[in-house]
């Protein structure tokens, strides 16, 4: 089988990599020739410093589609569909399509699977997970949950001895953890920003997957996906790791105050300020109560200070339920 990569960021290429570890015939494509000229001649991309990139780029679209049986994805949520447009005609050369990216689309409020149905009638899987591409291409051991069609035959063929691939039946909710958790890093950076306290970072965590779950559960998501390396797996990883751009977006927001001045600056794409965008309206609309993804939407948008964050959600009324 050759997979056909959509998106040649850090983690297109060290999801490549990982697969030409085991024996697949696999070529990304690039949106920026320049890039993907560069990137084929030195074999090192700007994204993973140290890595050999060991797999071919090309920023030809025929040739990508020529080539490729599974198409994966790997480009930022907001930008599948502008893609897809250039892509729809190919529909009879694909088998299956794997989602790696991360998000809801602002404008429509969907998730991939429901991306791609609009497009495509293919076969899909979704896989998430605490994998941070850094760690990935640097061979550290893994594990991840894939959901969706020919989940057996993707688990093999993916799996390895640095990568190991759980299944699970919830597309959605993999989908939806792995959406909201990067806004629930968002607000873990802000706290890092604001003092890296332990006993507010495990209570913001706590709090984030209940409220991860809640959303979830309103699309018939499993509660106990959320328990697992999609939810508090990758939530945890996120909201901790050196590496997450999410997080560090949230730090930077607490030091600079200007989210366009901080995007201006920098190549990085933090899904979770898309994703909190589509998150907050849709809450809202239908009732579901997401304290912490208004807070980062109102410190990210409206340049709410953190702090009287932090305070407003400590003095919410308190709870007489029982939560989790
Ligand atoms: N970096 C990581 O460790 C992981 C990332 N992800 C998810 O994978 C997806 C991609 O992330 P990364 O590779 O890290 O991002 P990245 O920022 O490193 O790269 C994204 C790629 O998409 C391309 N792109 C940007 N705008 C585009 C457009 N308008 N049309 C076509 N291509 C465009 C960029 O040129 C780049 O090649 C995201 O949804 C992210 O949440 C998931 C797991 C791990
Ligand atoms: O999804 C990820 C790790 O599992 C990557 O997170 P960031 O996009 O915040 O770097």
């Amino acid at each position: 089988m050759n997979f056909g990569i959509l998106g040649a960021g850090s983690w297109g290429i060290a999801f490549g990599n990982l697969l030409r570890d085991n024996s697949q015939n696999v070529l990304i494509w690039g949106r920026r020739k320049e890039y993907v000229n560069e990137v084929n001649q030195t074999k090192r991309t700007p994204y993973l410093k140290n890595i050999r990139v060991n797999v071919p780029l090309t920023h030809d679209l025929n040739e990508f589609l020529n080539f490729t049986d599974i198409l994966v994805i790997a480009v930022p949520v907001q930008f599948i569909r502008e893609v897809f447009e250039k892509i729809k005609q190919f529909e009879h050369k694909i088998f299956l399509i794997l989602n790696l990216s991360k998000g809801i689309e602002i404008k429509t409020q969907k998730r991939v699977s429901e991306i791609v149905s609009e497009f495509f009638n293919v076969p899909y899987s979704v896989l998430s997970g605490p994998s941070h591409a850094e760690e990935v291409a640097s061979k550290i051991p893994t594990a991840v949950t894939l959901a969706g069609e020919h989940y057996e035959f993707l688990q093999k063929i993916i799996s390895n001895d640095y990568f190991r691939v759980y299944i699970s039946n919830d597309v959605v909710g993999v989908e939806i953890a792995g959406a909201l958790k990067n806004v629930m890093a968002i607000a873990a950076g802000i706290l890092d920003g604001l003092g890296g306290w332990d006993n507010s970072k495990a209570a913001l965590m706590t709090r984030a997957l209940y409220e991860m779950i809640k959303f979830g559960q309103y699309f018939g998501a499993k509660k106990e996906t959320f328990f697992g390396l999609a939810g508090v797996g990758d939530l945890m990883v996120t909201c901790n790791s050196k590496h997450s751009r999410n997080r560090k977006l949230g730090e930077l927001i607490v030091k600079e105050k200007d989210l366009s001045k901080i995007l201006t600056n920098s190549k990085m794409v933090a899904e979770g300020m898309y994703t909190v965008k589509a998150v907050v309206d849709f809450s809202k609309k239908v009732g579901i109560e997401m304290p912490i993804s208004n807070e980062v939407y109102e410190i990210l948008y409206n340049g709410k200070d953190p702090k009287l964050s932090m305070l407003e959600l400590m003095n919410r009324p308190l709870k007489n339920e029982w939560y989790i």
